[in-house]
């Protein structure tokens, strides 16, 4: 019998690294052969019966497929908020209770120390954003898409762009500078960057907003100088400026590179100045287009507060801050410690996380632009031995070679922030090895209706 596209109700059975729902579909092919389908269906939840249409694949043993259907609906199904949710790729659990999220990330923590034999019991619940988890970004990149469109891409296809005229994610000014660009962008019928051709003049919209000092940044992305636009870049510097006269800084950049990401080869000034300053656990900090700075600050200051407390910093320590940004954690530590060093592999994040000191009267710092291995080296070697280790690394972890090095230090406690409780369980088996229990484990939801969680562990060393 020849596959043909089918419609059919399936239960789904467990979610996927992204959040959608996962079940298999037995059914025949072209040869006559049962085979399975493993199907992925977002905006589903386990148990849930849904009919799903798939088309014809011959072959095809996987597929990604938006449900036609919920036929049997989970108790913890909510309606989303957002108008665009069905299609926009910007968050994927908008359909469930925000409870029931926030266990969801917890049971995925937990399991992931149950399979590196972790006593889970060590988990907290999530500390969640119940009162409000809406508009708690301070950074958005929206992209533009190559009929004009301007906003995020389409749920599980890069290529489209779903031409947004709201978001709850981002703060809401940060929306209402997108409409402007947008509306101007529109106006004179600028071209948006075609992905397949490389034909286009629009690529991105980076959007900063400071929560606490209110200051904004707006970055355009395109593939041209802006001395070919000139006449019609005014009008949209004054329509932001008098709407939002909280924007410090609006750029134009060039970026002609094949890779679709938010760099620059040539900045140019349109108004302000290329950074803002925003604050964080009461420290100011100067961010500009390319820094790291966590996107959600509120509870970004909660992480920071929960290190404090399970380090139990005090003045008689040296700490190292590994992976240590800007210095996020860098600043507040380095006022309860005699000394700290902060090693980081961007040069300019350590830049920043120097004048970031300065400006915030800080003088016991040592910053370091190296990569973490061997940037722990040569501050031992230097600076001398600490006597606590605090490390953020990246989602893909640590790895085993800078655990190590890490292990074999001794010091008395480990504190290690993560966003990527799969990553976390696989490198603190390395510190187990050295003699390091797992004693607290405090996840944080930075970011509510998408699958990421965020945790600070307290890892002490055994009484021998
Ligand atoms: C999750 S961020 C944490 C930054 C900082 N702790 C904060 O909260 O702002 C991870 C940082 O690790 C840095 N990084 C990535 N790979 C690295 C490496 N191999 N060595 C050192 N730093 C690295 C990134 O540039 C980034 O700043």
């Amino acid at each position: 019998m020849t596959e043909v596209t089918r419609t059919y109700d399936v239960t789904i059975k467990g979610l996927d690294k992204k959040g959608s729902g996962t079940a298999t579909i037995r059914r025949e092919e072209i040869t006559g052969r049962n085979k399975n389908l493993k199907v992925s269906v977002p905006e589903t939840l386990v148990g849930e019966e849904v009919r799903v249409t798939v088309p014809n694949a011959l072959g095809r043993r996987r597929a990604n497929i938006l449900p036609d259907e919920i036929l049997k609906r989970h108790p913890e199904r909510v309606g989303p908020e957002c108008p665009h949710f069905e299609l926009c790729g910007g968050c994927v659990w908008q359909h469930w209770s925000y409870e029931g999220q926030l266990k969801e990330k917890h049971k995925n923590i937990v399991n992931f120390l149950k399979d590196k034999d972790f006593d889970p019991s060590v988990v907290q619940p999530v500390i969640g954003m119940n009162e409000d988890p809406w508009h708690y970004r301070n950074k958005m990149e929206f992209t533009f898409g190559k009929n004009g469109e301007l906003g995020l891409h389409e749920l599980g296809n890069f290529r489209n762009v779903i031409d947004l005229d709201t978001c709850l994610i981002a703060g809401k000014n940060m929306t209402a500078a997108m409409l402007i660009v947008s509306d101007w962008a529109k106006k004179h019928e600028l071209p948006g960057y075609n992905k397949d051709t490389k034909v286009g003049l629009m690529r991105h919209l980076m959007i900063r907003e400071s929560q606490i000092t209110g200051e904004m940044m707006v970055a355009l992305f395109t593939t041209d100088n802006p001395e070919n636009h000139s006449n019609i870049l005014n009008e949209l510097v004054e329509k932001l400026t008098e709407q939002l006269p909280q924007i410090e800084s609006i750029m134009w950049m060039k970026n002609t590179d094949i890779a679709d990401r938010t760099q620059s080869e040539d900045t140019t000034i349109l108004y302000g100045r290329d950074f803002i300053y925003d604050e964080m656990s009461g420290y100011k900090y100067r961010v500009w287009f390319d820094t790291f700075f966590q996107t959600n600050p509120v509870q970004a200051q909660k992480l920071v507060e929960l290190a404090i407390e399970m380090a139990e910093a005090n003045k008689e320590m040296k700490m190292i801050d590994l992976f240590c940004g800007v210095g996020t954690f860098s600043l507040p530590f380095a006022n309860r410690v005699k000394e700290l060093a902060g090693i980081e592999i961007v040069e300019s994040s350590i830049e920043s996380a120097k004048r970031n000191a300065r400006d915030n009267d800080i003088d016991n710092t040592y910053f370091l632009a190296q990569d973490a291995r061997r940037g722990m080296d040569k501050v031992l070697e230097e600076w001398g031995t600490p006597d606590l280790v605090l490390l953020d690394p990246p989602r893909s972890g640590a790895g085993g070679k800078v655990m190590r090095r890490i292990g074999r230090l001794q010091t008395d406690k480990v504190v290690y922030v993560s966003c990527n409780p799969e990553t976390f369980a696989e490198d603190i088996v390395w510190l187990r090895e050295f003699g390091y229990e797992l004693k607290r484990v405090q996840p944080v939801d930075l970011f509510p209706h998408t699958v990421h969680v965020e945790l600070v562990a307290l890892m002490s060393r055994m009484e021998e």
